[in-house]
């Protein structure tokens, strides 16, 4: 999946690939005994209901004439028969095939979850999300019913259209043949419009993924937008991505209309063509009975040519979404266990980069040859200019980026040769904006450690002094809180955050600007907690405010891909240099 924004259209101009229809079989074929049973109860649906019209024939040219009354009542039995057999058997297939349907979704949309939470944070910066959702969840419904519906209606088109020529062959082979002439003309006007079509539902479902990612865009930023008052530029983007949907999906649907007048048209010349030569014929060669029988057989023949007509479109527009689909499946996951990745043991804390070089993009280095080695239970600031690297320097630790050369080692253990799960889970990382995720307070505590208990949870809260307000709070603990946490501020988020972080327990604590919205006197209160959460663990601390750091064993002053100055606050202030200048800037102010 190629870097993309809103307004940029998704490339869906692929062609027809089979494979990833074959590929697809694994999905169908989970559900093959129910596929299976679907197909064989369409069948006899619609076998059934291509009886009617020769028990018609007979009734007319048979029973009729010769007045049998018994027959006349047995063929009336046998046509409603016809008719409750074959609606029964209808249902019954497209009972299983919602069945089908729905497994087939939760099979898929499972299989992408899954990957998109091992695809690395690299993946995360370059995509619109609201594209991501598309193809989780518009394209995989759209999918679902090609491989499901659209198979087995596909198969039993393809049997319905040779039951229904046999049916008009048994009735007459002139009559028959002439409406099977309008065959090879609807074949070159498909073949004709088919392109256009293809491209147009292309062009739909582009359209409708660039309005997604930006409504999904709009939704995230939505503050903003009225705090900046925005909302009429925006709501001028909405539009246009609103209309550019409206006129494709227009489009779209006349060219699909341009099919179904084709038809629509070839099959009104071609019965009227075989009514005139019926009547013409009428009487000891073509009987009355069996002209309205094959009248009712060719109405119903150029029903499943429309069908498949239709079905072959679906399926163009299907293999299109699944090549997106398995394109996010096989999205190549870069920060992954490597294949002889071993466990990290219980680490003491050590942290070593040894000549670490680390670019986002392979072409600006951020880090150059940076040298740094942490004794456990080592207290570190990172200041430095904005983009100067701080942040970049502390995400290498959890390794969410790979480096790009040189090592970076564990208590002497490579982080690239050691499993990520355990890695990370002896890691604890704060950042600025604490996510908040649906649910208690309780629960968003107990993130990182599910089996800890309630009483945990509260001492954890207590010793980051969060347990005040949570108390004050309607249900405590309970109290349910929105996504993003919403109706919480941003220092309560913080110190929730803080929580969290202490009670998963951490070797080592990253904090990223964790306590720039707490207010400096349950900063202070904080600081206390903070001591007690800092015991034993290796910390990597970055802060703008640097009367939080002052106390910790080092500071590093990150600038021109590397450290410019380290030492003590008292050190760094006699070097006089960058960090000399920064402390007494914010002293002033
Ligand atoms: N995901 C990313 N993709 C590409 N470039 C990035 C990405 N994240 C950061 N950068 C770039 O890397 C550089 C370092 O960013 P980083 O976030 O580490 O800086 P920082 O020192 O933490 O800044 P701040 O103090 O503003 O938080 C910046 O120039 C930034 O533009």
């Amino acid at each position: 999946m190629a870097r993309n924004r809103f307004d940029v259209d998704e490339n869906l101009e692929t062609p027809f690939n089979i494979k990833h229809l074959l590929r697809a079989g694994v999905y169908i074929g989970r559900h093959k005994k129910k596929m299976i049973l679907s197909l064989l109860y369409s069948a006899i649906s619609a076998a059934c209901a291509l009886v009617g019209p020769l028990l018609i024939q007979r009734a007319i040219d048979v029973a009729v004439p010769e007045k049998n009354i018994g027959e006349l009542v047995l063929l009336s039995v046998l046509m409603l028969v016809s008719i409750i057999l074959s609606i029964l058997f209808a249902r019954a297939r497209s009972k299983y095939m919602i069945v089908v349907g729905q497994e087939i979704i939760y099979d898929i949309r499972k299989d992408l979850f899954e990957h998109l939470q091992k695809l690395s944070f690299q993946f995360y910066d370059d995509r619109p999300h609201g594209k991501i959702l598309t193809r989780v969840i518009n394209y995989v419904n759209s999918v679902s019913d090609a491989l499901s519906n659209g198979i087995i209606n596909f198969v039993l088109e393809i049997f319905n259209l040779i039951l229904i020529a046999i049916f008009m062959f048994a009735c007459d082979v002139k009559l028959a043949l002439i409406v099977m002439a309008g065959v090879p003309l609807f074949l070159v006007l498909v073949l004709l419009i088919k392109p256009a079509q293809r491209r147009a539902w292309q062009d739909v479902s582009n359209k409708s993924s660039n309005l997604n990612a930006y409504l999904h865009e709009s939704l995230d930023g939505m503050k903003i937008t009225q705090a900046f008052t925005r909302e009429e530029e925006n709501a001028g983007i909405y539009d246009k991505l609103n209309k550019n949907c409206y006129k494709t999906w227009m489009k779209a649907q006349y060219t699909s209309n341009l099919v179904w007048y084709s038809v629509d048209n070839i099959s009104t010349w071609v019965v009227g063509a075989m009514y005139l030569v019926g009547l013409m014929m009428l009487g000891p060669q073509v009987q009355i009975g069996t002209l309205i029988a094959i009248s009712s057989y060719a109405w119903r023949f150029w029903q499943p040519i429309l069908n498949l007509a239709n079905l072959y479109n679906t399926f163009i527009n299907a293999v299109a979404y699944l090549e997106r689909i398995f394109e996010m499946i096989d999205e190549p996951v870069t920060v992954d266990d490597a294949p002889d990745a071993s466990e990290l043991p219980p680490i003491q804390g050590n942290v070593t980069f040894e000549n670490v070089t680390f670019s986002y993009d392979g072409a600006v280095n951020i880090l150059e040859n940076f040298n740094l080695q942490v004794r456990a239970g080592e207290s570190i600031a990172l200041v430095g200019p904005t983009g100067a690297g701080k942040t970049t320097v502390v995400n290498l630790i959890s390794r969410f980026y790979n480096i790009n050369s040189g090592r970076l080692l564990l208590d002497g253990h490579d982080i690239a040769g050691v499993t990520l799960h355990s890695l990370r889970s002896q890691m604890g990382i704060m950042l600025q904006d604490s996510f908040i995720f649906s649910g208690t307070i309780m629960d968003n505590i107990r993130y990182g450690r599910l089996d800890a208990t309630d009483e945990e949870v509260i001492a954890a809260a207590k010793t980051v002094r969060a347990h005040e307000f949570i108390s004050e709070m309607e249900d405590g603990y309970y109290t349910q809180v929105n996504e993003r946490g919403s109706r919480l501020s941003q220092g309560q988020k913080q110190l929730v955050a803080f929580a969290r972080t202490l009670l998963s327990d951490p070797k080592i604590l990253v904090l990223d600007e964790a306590t720039s919205s707490i207010d400096a006197k349950t900063e202070r209160l904080l600081q206390e907690g903070l001591q007690a959460l800092l015991k034993g663990r290796t910390s990597f601390i970055i802060a703008h405010r640097l009367s939080t750091i002052k106390n910790c064993d080092r500071i590093l002053y990150i600038s021109n891909k590397g450290i410019a100055e380290m030492g003590t606050h008292e050190e760094l202030l006699r070097q006089e240099g960058n960090y000399y200048h920064l402390y007494t800037a914010q002293l002033e102010s």
